[in-house]
């Protein structure tokens, strides 16, 4: 028996989905966004199985109806659901960053009989748009449901099997817990991303040069305020009661930075850093998840015309497929870095292997 699920928004993480759960035979994918041309560019690229573009009439076929929409948008999609006809036992989701508002508001639709069991991918990328789905985007990482308490076991194992395909570690934990906690991974990090940048961009003002200075160290930290400013104004809304909490926090640790330097005490400026690189070190980096750049391979390059191509080449001639490719400009002397990011930690490993046995060129994992 064919299951609908229909995804409401079809950005990076609604079209991911898709992607994933349209593995599955059983599964077939109706997609919904805002914007109509963002419909019909994911049917062209194979991102849905059929194209919908009344909301509610396509809602009441639904089986499934997953909302990958910005946060407050949902919560606003929510509102309207109440009013729809809808299917005997469909069940919703979503795929918002943030849980507890939206969690509220899924009791309250508890109480009018609908079932909505809340989801939060815990993968993801400063990209935004169909464009950047992928279907392995899940894979590996954690995938929070959060359902309401004494929700139906077979309604949650139900969502659970939908998710399957995506190959996430599916996982459940409370709405307020999943706040707190991807408030300290995820939501405050970004906060800190976004005032370096405004921090580089008054600087730069009185010493145009800096910028050109970002150079490796700069760009990690501060990738993620490349991201959607509109999702990330909806997530810190959200979930500004904890993110305040945050901020105190870190205002304390950079009193605490600042004493420190003040001293100038070296073994306890050491000490700091020291604990700090352990800490980082046991992250776990073997899943996708936050650690988005595990699958980069950096090889040094000599800065010669066609040195991008030739190392392309071969990694096409081997058939390894490759999702992204930079160059690090930290050395402006005889090489350069070429990073290049891959699928998969195998794709890497064979990557790595061509270019070591038919080039002299050096490959290593950062
Ligand atoms: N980007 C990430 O790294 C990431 C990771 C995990 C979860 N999330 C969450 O997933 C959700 C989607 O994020 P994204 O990165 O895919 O964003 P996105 O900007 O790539 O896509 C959002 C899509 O939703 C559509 N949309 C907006 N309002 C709508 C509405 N009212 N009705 C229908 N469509 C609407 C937009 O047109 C757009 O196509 C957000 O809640 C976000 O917090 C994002
Ligand atoms: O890798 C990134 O670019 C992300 O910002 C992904 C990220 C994260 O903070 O880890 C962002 C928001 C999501 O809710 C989940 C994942």
């Amino acid at each position: 028996m064919t299951t609908h699920v229909l995804i409401v928004g079809l950005g990076l993480i609604g079209g991911s989905l898709a992607l994933a759960i349209q593995k599955n035979p059983e599964v077939n994918v109706i997609g919904f966004d805002a914007d109509s041309h963002t419909v019909r560019k994911a049917k062209k690229l194979g991102v849905i199985d059929d194209m919908a573009f009344n909301l509610e009439e396509s809602a009441a076929l639904a089986d499934v109806i997953i909302f990958a929409t910005p946060v407050n948008a949902t919560i606003q999609l929510m509102n309207e659901v109440q009013n729809w006809q809808l299917k005997k036992g469909v069940i919703l989701s979503d795929t918002g960053s943030t849980k507890k508002m939206i969690m509220e508001k899924a009791k309250s639709l508890k109480e009018i009989g609908l079932t909505f069991i809340g989801g939060h991918p815990m993968a993801g990328s400063h990209k935004s748009g169909i464009e950047a789905a992928k279907a392995h985007l899940f894979e590996n990482a954690y995938y929070i449901i959060t359902p309401v308490e004494h929700e139906d076991e077979i309604q949650i194992r139900t969502l659970e099997a939908i998710l399957q395909p995506t190959k996430g570690k599916i996982l459940r934990i409370n709405a307020r817990e999943h706040d707190h906690m991807t408030a300290v991974v995820s939501h405050f990090p970004h906060l800190v991303a976004a005032s370096l940048v405004h921090q580089l961009s008054s600087e730069n003002e009185e010493y145009p040069f800096t910028r050109q200075l970002a150079a490796g160290g700069f760009r990690d930290i501060t990738r993620i305020a490349s991201s959607n400013p509109i999702m990330w104004r909806d997530i810190t809304i959200q979930n500004r009661l904890e993110l305040v909490k945050q901020l105190d926090n870190w205002q304390s640790e950079m009193d605490t930075v600042k004493t420190m330097l003040m001293e100038a005490k070296s073994e306890n400026i050491e000490h700091y850093f020291t604990r700090a690189k352990f800490v980082r070190d046991e992250l776990p980096i073997t899943s996708q998840g936050a650690m988005y750049s595990v699958f980069d391979l950096h090889i040094d390059v000599p800065d010669y015309p066609g040195v991008i191509s030739e190392v392309t080449g071969l990694l096409a001639k081997h058939l390894i497929s490759i999702t992204n490719l930079r160059i690090v400009e930290t050395r402006e002397d005889v090489f350069g870095i070429l990073v290049i990011s891959f699928q998969t930690t195998e794709d890497r490993e064979r990557a790595a292997i061509s270019i070591q046995q038919e080039t002299t060129y050096e490959t290593y994992i950062s």
